[in-house]
């Protein structure tokens, strides 16, 4: 799978993260902090590694921050992306079950090594729900992104 990864803090877990997705056999592009030269800002480097799932550059990204909230807002700003902060395994499979998850955000300051290969293990382990409802849901963040959305049911 082609992986980018955007963090903008250069902290030991961004680059277990860069390692961990390596040594799974994924292809890795990295943005912002780990990237020489580039700009560290938290909502650009996010931005640039979103980008690059709706583009096809990439299958998935990870964007990080240290409290993970302005990657994902930042990534979710993105057209046809679905963004999910993560901080344990049930909430990332979750993520990829329910809401077809396409953007793993993690917070450095809350995410350990051992919680980051969790959370990456249920990740990668689970798929998109069939469930006619779980499917609307997600059609619905798509037409929100459209600007198309039928008026909410509340
Ligand atoms: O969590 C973040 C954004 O949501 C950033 O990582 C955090 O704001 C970085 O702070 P600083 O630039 O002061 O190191």
């Amino acid at each position: 799978m082609r992986i980018s990864v955007s963090s903008d803090m250069d902290e030991p877990v961004a680059r277990s993260l860069v390692e961990e997705l390596r040594r799974r056999g994924h292809e890795v592009c990295v943005y912002g902090a780990l990237e020489p030269g580039a700009d560290p800002q938290w909502a650009f480097c996010s931005e640039a590694a979103a980008r690059d799932v709706p583009s096809g550059a990439a299958d998935l990204a990870v964007v990080c921050c240290w409290t993970g909230t302005g990657a994902s807002i930042a990534a979710n700003k993105v057209p046809g992306v679905r963004a999910a902060l993560c901080t344990d395994a049930y909430t990332a499979e979750g993520a990829r079950r329910w809401n077809d998850a396409n953007v793993l955000a993690l917070s450095l300051r809350l995410t350990s090594e051992a919680v980051l290969k969790e959370i990456l293990d249920a990740w990668f382990a689970a798929a998109p729900s069939e469930d006619t409802e779980d499917r609307q849901n997600v059609a619905h963040l798509g037409m929100l992104d459209a600007g198309r959305a039928p008026r909410s049911r509340g």
